[in-house]
């Protein structure tokens, strides 16, 4: 069984549970899904911009990206505050809109509270429209009606003057953004309760990944400027434990590229099969396996030591290349995923959902893995630190025998066990530690000197993961994992 444990990677090891014997220097595969770059809508409507329009670049790369915000929950951020720094991106987007709406008599321009505030007025006044706000609640003094929804990172609720709009308006919404598309849904329901027609809804940004799921109007009647695709599913790879460890979260607009460095699980492992899944799973086996292959010629070290930098890459046309290098040895091995055969938004549906109902299960599995694979990095990096040869040469040899024969037994201990619940795992590493964490901080104190010097750098990463960083033992719940 071949053993990897993440460096630097949010979740820790992995595993695979076949060595394969084939090699694949370089393979392309053909995945299921698209992943494409932010682009430039091919514009539905007669009388938007061409595709090609300059301004449109202008105003696509003028938008900055903010992962994990509000929530950090994986949102990415689309910011277009920074495309309100640039007074060219700004006008072209707003002289978009108006080249569109003027002349189509529209009487009302509703924009969503807040960022449908800052395109929308610049519009109705250019189309000679009244500007209606549709607001937070407690925000409008006179008489209103609500409406509450869901959106992409939780529910919310707006309010509309019952006096601002009469039966006849024709209504354009305004906003920045649609995502689920929850918001502009509640804002259509308003405006058509107070006796509106909503002729069309504009934004600047679309996410379409999250727009599949919107509900209570047509989808044509949107017209947004960018298009931003994004990872339908988190993409990554199998780790130890049969454990998804992602490295590209799902809603992650593309292009994009993400590196992890991981590591052998066990001693004098040449090879590494790297097995590429997506989806929301905590086990691999769960989600979508987009293809796999192997990496050989490992430095022959001790478990932990040697570093394997995987790269995901997705390009502009949603192709997703996975590098993964020995950086000792510069062995290197490539794969490319094809865009082409795309899963079924009825599959990705269906994997969302798996995800929701398992999650509580998914949690449990992934916090076994986690707390397992911590008290086996925490004996490895002990076994590694006695037998470095400084340490041989200056630790007693009590001392020595006393951890080994601790380490020895953790490790034949987790051999022979099967997935044990998360507090076993904590108390056997709690265990160890007290009883080896006297010994290594006595040799620590008499040997830290040494450790100044610039060519030991073995030494001092066995004790960083040993758990002493600066001279400091880490704290409880501390990774054991050296993060560079
Ligand atoms: O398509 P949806 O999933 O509904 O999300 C889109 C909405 O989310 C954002 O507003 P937000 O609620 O963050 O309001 P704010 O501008 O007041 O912060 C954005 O400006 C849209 O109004
Ligand atoms: N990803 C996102 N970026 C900016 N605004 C949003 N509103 C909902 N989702 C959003």
């Amino acid at each position: 069984m071949l053993l990897f444990k993440s460096l630097n990677c949010s979740s820790s090891l992995l595993q695979s549970p076949v060595l394969s014997s084939r090699l694949f220097p370089s393979v392309v595969v053909r995945t299921p899904r698209t992943l494409s770059v932010r682009r430039i809508r091919t514009n539905r409507s007669i009388s938007m911009a061409s595709t090609d329009d300059s301004r449109l670049k202008r105003i696509a790369s003028s938008i900055r990206v903010i992962p994990d915000f509000p929530k950090p929950e994986g949102v990415m951020f689309q910011d277009i505050t920074t495309l309100l720094l640039d007074p060219q991106a700004f006008k072209d987007t707003i002289d978009l809109f108006v080249e569109r709406y003027k002349g189509k008599g529209i009487t009302v321009v509703a924009g969503i509270e807040a960022r449908g505030f800052i395109f929308g007025p610049p519009i109705a006044l250019a189309i000679g429209a009244k500007f209606v706000p549709m607001r937070k609640p407690k925000k409008l003094p006179g008489e209103v009606i609500s409406e509450e929804y869901s959106l992409e990172y939780g529910t919310d609720k707006i309010e509309i003057h019952v006096d601002a709009v009469q039966p006849g308006d024709r209504a354009l919404v305004i906003d920045d953004l649609v995502a689920t598309g929850g918001t502009l849904s509640a804002a259509i329901r308003l405006l058509e309760r107070v006796g509106a027609e909503v002729v069309e809804s504009a934004c600047v940004i679309e996410l379409p990944e999250l727009k599949e799921v919107r509900l209570g109007y047509r989808s044509e009647d949107v017209q947004s400027l960018v298009l931003v695709d994004v990872t339908p599913l988190s993409l990554g790879i199998e780790t130890k434990g049969d454990v998804l460890t992602v490295l590209i979260p799902r809603n992650t607009p593309i292009p994009i590229k993400k590196e992890g460095i991981f590591t052998t699980c066990s001693d004098f492992q040449s090879t590494i099969p790297i097995r590429v899944y997506e989806g929301e799973r905590a086990r691999s086996e769960d989600n979508n396996l987009l293809g796999q292959f192997t990496l050989d010629g490992i430095l022959l070290a001790p478990q932990g030591v040697p570093k394997i930098n995987v790269c995901f890459n997705i390009d502009a046309d949603g192709i997703l290349n996975v590098t993964a290098e020995d950086t000792s040895t510069g062995e290197k091995r490539h794969m490319t995923l094809m865009n082409v055969d795309r899963l079924t938004n009825k599959e990705i549906e269906r994997m969302m959902e798996e995800a929701e109902r398992f999650k509580a299960e998914d949690e449990e599995h992934r916090k076994k893995v986690r707390a397992r694979n911590k008290l086996e990095s925490f004996a490895y990096a002990l076994k590694n630190a006695v037998e470095e040869r400084k340490v041989v040469k200056s630790m007693p040899h009590v001392y020595r025998e006393s951890i080994n024969c601790a380490v020895k037994l953790v490790i034949e201990w987790l051999k022979h066990k099967e997935l044990l619940s998360e507090h076993v795992y904590e108390r056997k590493l709690e265990e160890l530690r007290n009883e080896c964490l006297p010994h290594v901080a006595k040799m620590y104190q008499e040997y830290y000197v040494d450790l100044d010097d610039e060519d030991d750098v073995s030494a001092r990463l066995d004790l960083l993961r040993i758990g002493y960083f600066n001279g400091k033992p880490k704290t409880e719940g501390d990774e054991y994992e050296m993060t560079d």
